[in-house]
């Protein structure tokens, strides 16, 4: 066998050795049928993000005898599509759905040794430690997700004398895009920053920053340009990286600005970062903020009102009569519906409308910060309570709330512990800060919120019955997307908002657009049509929305109505059309190309739709 000469390749030898992987006999490590479906419905949203690029990728790589594959951190194979030959052929030295590639079981190959070094590189015929994979190149990249962990490996492989560095590069390219993707869609409420060094414009940073001013994502060349790593993401103000950043966040109007900033570099002297605002996803109801401090974002909230809630459906009014009547108590109040529903929004109405309106509106994610953090976040903390404490000790969420209303968002999310602290708060409304014996008292409305269904977490013991009880003064639902009869109505009024971010003329939805807000299952709810709309809005290039101008996402999990009985023809070239656009990620031009019509032909199909 010949002795690797790369480090990387070398200590991969050396661990396979370690692991007494034996190269001769491949071990069996292989996920059942039904024990894979199980594995794999755990990274269906993962699998679901990425879908629209693997099924690009592997369309390309169909008849060149290669495949993609998209293996999890542990090296279980999620994904491969490609060549089918190709796939046929290998099934015997274990590429298929569900197999382990990790070093432990298959030594040096490409998937599992990017798992141990988290950099792209290839793995090329003999290389490989198994024998039998020696008729193998594979060129793998890391997926990292927006806080620099790793996702999943994305892994190109064909038969090794078909092998070009090349390839490797390309993995690269389309790794780090499948990042800047998942950066995009992770980042709702976010303003997203593009920043590239002053004389340098090949490289891209993203930056994802919430309403206060706070990192909360970055792609990888944001990471490797301002050297951050992992624990910074969550943690750090964007004015603690780059000077002069309150002009960058301040509201521009439209959701994409073509200003671009010259900013300092605060950590080097002599380095000068151009950006812009990529998009603008704030709501519109938040004001940016200079720094981190929740009684600056108190005060400068642009309150939501009911009358910012747009609603025409019967549970949802009936959910908004609640609201109103509960807004007049002072009752704890839960409120449960899915992601994107309204829930936030419907929190500060009721805030807006109760008694306590002059006062602060404090929020809380409680899922969103790690349990010791929770406790000094929501009950503040003395001097030299912990180490990294302000010698003024702070004060926490209840004490800023005070006379006002605390948001607790996502509350099934709070540890055990905290529950139990916060039913103690509950009883007598009284705390006591970290570190600190003196106990204070604060007179504060409690609304909290969840998109699970917290009685089954009672039920399954991971949410204390008692503060479940406490919780739920009054209990208000809000039906999610796909069951409410206003769908459109809400997509009008959204769009006559777009329509004034954007600048635009009145904005118009063609008949096959309508159709796709009807029939689609908006599992992002509200926030998710506003996502897709601005998208739809921002691409069209007259004032008619179409259905080619949704994100790909989308258009490749709908599928239009077609009665399965009375087909037409016209309905089977419908359905022969919608089928394609999913199958090719919502590609135009190669849709147009599989059913042999030309791009504007399709154009002109897909209206009539
Ligand atoms: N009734 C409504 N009328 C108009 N816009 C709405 C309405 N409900 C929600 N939205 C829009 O949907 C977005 C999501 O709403 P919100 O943040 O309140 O949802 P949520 O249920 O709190 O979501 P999550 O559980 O993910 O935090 C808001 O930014 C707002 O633009």
């Amino acid at each position: 066998m010949p002795e690797p000469i790369n480090t990387w390749l070398k200590k991969s030898w050396e661990r396979s050795r370690m692991y007494n992987v034996d190269p001769a006999v491949a071990r069996d490590a292989i996920l059942g049928a039904s024990e894979f479906k199980q594995y794999r419905e755990q990274k269906e949203a993962f699998l679901r993000e990425i879908k629209p690029t693997l099924e690009r990728l592997a369309n390309w790589l169909k008849s060149s005898g290669s495949v993609v594959v998209i293996c999890d951190t542990a090296g279980y194979i999620l994904k491969s599509m490609g060549d089918p030959v190709f796939l046929n052929e290998t099934k015997k030295i274990h590429v298929v759905e569900g197999a382990c590639w990790s070093e432990q079981v298959r030594g040096t190959n490409s998937a599992g040794t990017v798992i141990v070094e988290q950099k792209p590189l290839a793995v090329v015929g003999r290389e490989h430690y198994l024998e039998e994979n020696h008729i193998l190149y594979c060129a793998a990249s890391p997926i990292f997700d927006p806080h620099g962990r790793l996702l999943a490996v994305l892994n190109v492989s064909g038969y090794h004398e078909k092998y070009h560095p090349h390839i490797l590069g390309m993995v690269d390219v389309i790794a780090r895009e499948i990042e800047d993707r998942i950066l995009i869609h992770r980042s709702d409420k976010q303003i997203l920053i593009s920043l590239y060094p002053e004389h340098k414009q090949n490289q891209q940073a993203l930056l994802a920053v919430n309403h206060d001013g706070v990192l909360t994502g970055t792609n990888r060349e944001a990471r490797e340009m301002l050297q951050l790593d992992k624990s910074t993401i969550g943690n750090v103000h964007l004015s603690e990286l780059i000077s002069d950043v309150q002009r960058l966040l301040q509201r521009h109007g439209k959701i994409c600005s073509n200003d671009i900033f010259a900013l300092q570099d605060k950590t080097k002297e002599q380095s000068r970062w151009m950006a812009s605002v990529l998009i603008d996803m704030r709501p519109h109801f938040n004001a940016p903020l200079e720094k981190r401090n929740s009684k600056q974002a108190t005060s400068l909230r642009t309150p939501c009102t009911f009358a910012n809630l747009y609603g025409n459906d019967r549970s949802f009014q009936t959910a908004i009569h609640l609201a109103k009547k509960a807004a007049a108590t002072d009752y704890t109040i839960l409120i449960t519906g899915e992601s994107g529903t309204g829930k936030d929004m419907v929190s500060q109405a009721i805030h807006q409308a109760s008694l306590r309106s002059g006062k602060p509106f404090v929020a809380i994610n409680c899922g969103a910060v790690t349990k010791s953090l929770l406790e000094s976040e929501l009950f503040g903390y003395e001097a030299g309570a912990f180490t990294g404490a302000k010698q003024s000790g702070h004060p926490g969420k209840f004490e800023l709330a005070h006379g006002g209303t605390l948001f607790l968002d996502e509350i099934a999310e709070m540890p055990p512990e905290m529950q139990v602290a916060l039913l103690r708060v509950l009883q007598d409304f009284t705390i006591t800060r970290v570190g600190g014996t003196k106990p204070i008292r604060v007179d504060v409305r409690i609304i909290a919120a969840t998109h699970t269904d917290l009685w089954k977490k009672v039920q399954d013991g991971s949410f204390r019955a008692d503060l479940f009880y406490r919780l739920q003064g009054i209990h208000i639902t809000l039906p999610p997307l796909r069951k409410r009869s206003d769908r459109l109505e809400i997509a009008r009024f959204l769009l006559r908002n777009i329509q004034e971010e954007l600048q635009k003329e009145t904005l118009s939805l063609s008949p096959a657009a309508e159709r796709l807000i009807e029939n689609y299952a908006w599992p992002g709810n509200i926030r998710q049509l506003t996502g897709a709309l601005r998208e739809a809005a921002f691409l069209a290039d007259s004032s008619m929305i179409d259905l080619v101008h949704f994100p790909s996402y989308i258009l490749s999990d709908y599928t239009p109505h077609v009665n399965k009985h009375v087909s037409s023809l016209k309905q089977l070239e419908n359905h022969a059309i919608m089928e394609t656009l999913q199958k090719t990620g919502g590609n135009i031009s190669q849709t147009a190309r599989i059913l042999g019509i030309g791009r504007n032909t399709l154009y002109r199909k897909l209206k009539k739709i």
